[in-house]
């Protein structure tokens, strides 16, 4: 018997020394930068923790301090780089820095097969071929503003209903509906389909939610390893990945069809829908790569999106003068807020409405950790004080670039949209300088910048300033001020108590 259990435990042994060889042992290359142990990035598994203090406690000093770290994330160790100059150089360099998303990374998991290859994921002729079809549809001058106001006009009355059925003074949680309104203009105004995502119960909402708790399931995202077998409930993450894709590539085509009673023409010349289809038909792409590419547009164009109203909303109510300041830039105008929401000139012509979209960016960017660049071979990053093996994963923390103290002062982990200067001219330009510096990288840079961010600030400004003209809004005092415990940072299940402006001048008079 003792027999047995001396071997039982000699097998424990050698399985957690290989464990620890073949996952956990840090790279010894490069050798002058720290190494964050591993178990940081499980910390999430088994406490329930704020990402933001995990990431002041154990990674801030050492990443500040050397520009990059070793880090282990998805079960393997990464470069983990903080200082502007180094980003901009892996900017400037795609051929050594490729790009290598999920789909060659991890290419069993559930991830990969949700994505597959994609625009943000591909590298060299391939990511030619997506982008010159994508570009254009997304690029277009003429995005349908009415849309997307029409759809602010909607959010402005869930949020009452979500107020007045909670009762005066109690907070309404934001983030189901902001998911809803961004799904609804990324589906209507990018992609010309309908899912009716606004109203209640649309079958397109639970089937998101659905696939977005499979994906982020903390085990899997860090072990990706373990989508390797079968376990039922993987089985069953494969199942709603498919559905959904199944139900985005069904949406469009049936909203492309003149014939269908849900088509959505007239379709706008450009639009982005129109050119995937024709992408595929023509033979450009084959038909998985026009899912991936429709699926992957889909999830940037609305869950970022969505992520930035959270936290621009959570800002603007920890600063309630900031947000009457603002209010009194939409009435300075001299436009009703129905006429304004639609001059997109005079919208992006507001030098407060524009720093408080950026400043929010800066200080939570929606992704806020990016690891999907490889080495192609040996590299020396930063004047040759790094030295970077070929095949290595190499990516950035936003979050902390964005927050360096060298590029923003002593002020830049606080919100102070004054840093961008008074004027929208010199807001641009300083906007321009600190992207291509990579001291801003919120869209990330260079030539695999992104190329959503015109419709995604057009978004911001319209929503901002139709939510601006109907509430005031401020913290649920009962709300606890916590981020999210891993994945995409953001103010956790965010609860905002809404008072309607209309109540507001009731009251007065
Ligand atoms: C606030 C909103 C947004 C933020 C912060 C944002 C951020 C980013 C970032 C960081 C990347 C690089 C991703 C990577 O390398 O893995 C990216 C790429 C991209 N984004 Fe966005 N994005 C936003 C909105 C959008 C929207 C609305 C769309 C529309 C579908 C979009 C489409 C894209 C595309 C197509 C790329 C790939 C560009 C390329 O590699 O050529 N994004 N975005």
């Amino acid at each position: 018997m003792l027999g047995f259990i001396a071997e039982l435990l000699l097998l424990a042994a050698i399985a957690i020394f290989l464990v620890y060889y073949v996952f956990l042992l840090p790279p010894r290359y490069p050798e002058n930068i720290p190494t964050i142990p591993f178990w940081v990035a499980l910390i999430p598994f088994f406490k329930d923790v704020d990402q933001s203090d995990i990431f002041r406690q154990y990674i801030d000093k050492p990443l500040r301090t050397h520009g990059a770290v070793k880090f282990f994330f998805a079960a393997q160790w990464n470069i983990l780089v903080h200082k502007p100059s180094y980003i901009a150089e892996i900017f400037k360099d795609e051929a050594l820095y490729e790009k290598s998303g999920n789909q060659k990374k991890i290419p069993h998991s559930v991830l990969a097969q949700f994505l597959g290859d994609n625009i943000i994921s591909s590298h060299g002729q391939v990511w030619k071929k997506y982008q010159s079809v994508i570009r254009p549809g997304l690029q277009r001058n003429n995005f349908e503003v009415d849309k997307i106001a029409l759809n602010a006009d909607k959010l402005c009355m869930l949020v009452k209903d979500a107020q007045s059925r909670g009762g005066r003074g109690r907070g309404v949680a934001v983030q189901g509906l902001l998911q809803r309104y961004s799904l609804a203009n990324c589906s209507e105004v990018i992609l010309q389909t309908n899912f009716d995502a606004l109203s209640d119960n649309a079958p397109i909402n639970i089937l998101q939610s659905a696939v977005k708790r499979e994906i982020f399931k903390p085990i899997f995202m860090n072990f990706p390893i373990l989508d390797q077998f079968p376990f039922p409930s993987r089985l069953h993450a494969r199942k709603t990945v498919d559905k959904f894709r199944g139900a985005l590539r069904d949406a469009l085509i049936e909203s492309h069809d003149p014939s269908s009673a849900k088509s959505s023409a007239p379709w706008p010349k450009d639009g982005l829908g129109r050119r995937l289809l024709d992408a595929h038909q023509s033979g450009q792409w084959d038909e998985k790569q026009m899912h991936d590419n429709l699926t992957v547009l889909f999830v940037a164009g609305q869950e970022n999106p969505q992520l930035c109203l959270i936290s621009t909303l959570y800002l603007l109510a920890k600063h309630p003068e900031t947000q009457a300041r603002l209010y009194e830039e939409l009435v300075s105008t001299g436009l009703s807020i129905p006429a304004l929401a639609q001059n997109i000139e005079m919208l992006t012509n507001l030098p407060l409405l524009t720093a408080v979209i950026l400043e929010s960016l800066r200080l939570f960017p929606p992704i806020c950790q990016l690891i999907n660049r490889r080495t192609s071979q040996d590299t020396l990053l930063g004047h040759a004080s790094i030295v970077i093996p070929s095949g290595t994963y190499v990516g950035y923390n936003c979050y902390s670039t964005n927050r360096d103290p060298e590029a923003w002062g002593p002020t830049a982990d606080q919100f102070d949209p004054s840093r961008w200067g008074g004027d929208v001219t010199s807001i641009q330009k300083k906007l321009r300088l600190r992207k291509s510096k990579a001291e801003f990288i919120s869209f990330h840079g260079g030539r695999r910048a992104c190329l959503g961010e015109k419709f995604a600030l057009l978004q911001m400004r319209v929503t901002l300033c139709k939510l601006l003209g109907a509430f005031m809004w401020m913290l649920d005092p009962e709300w606890i001020d916590r981020k999210t415990p891993a994945g995409p940072l953001y103010p956790r299940a965010l609860r905002l108590v809404f008072d309607s402006r209309e109540l507001g001048s009731e009251k007065k008079g």
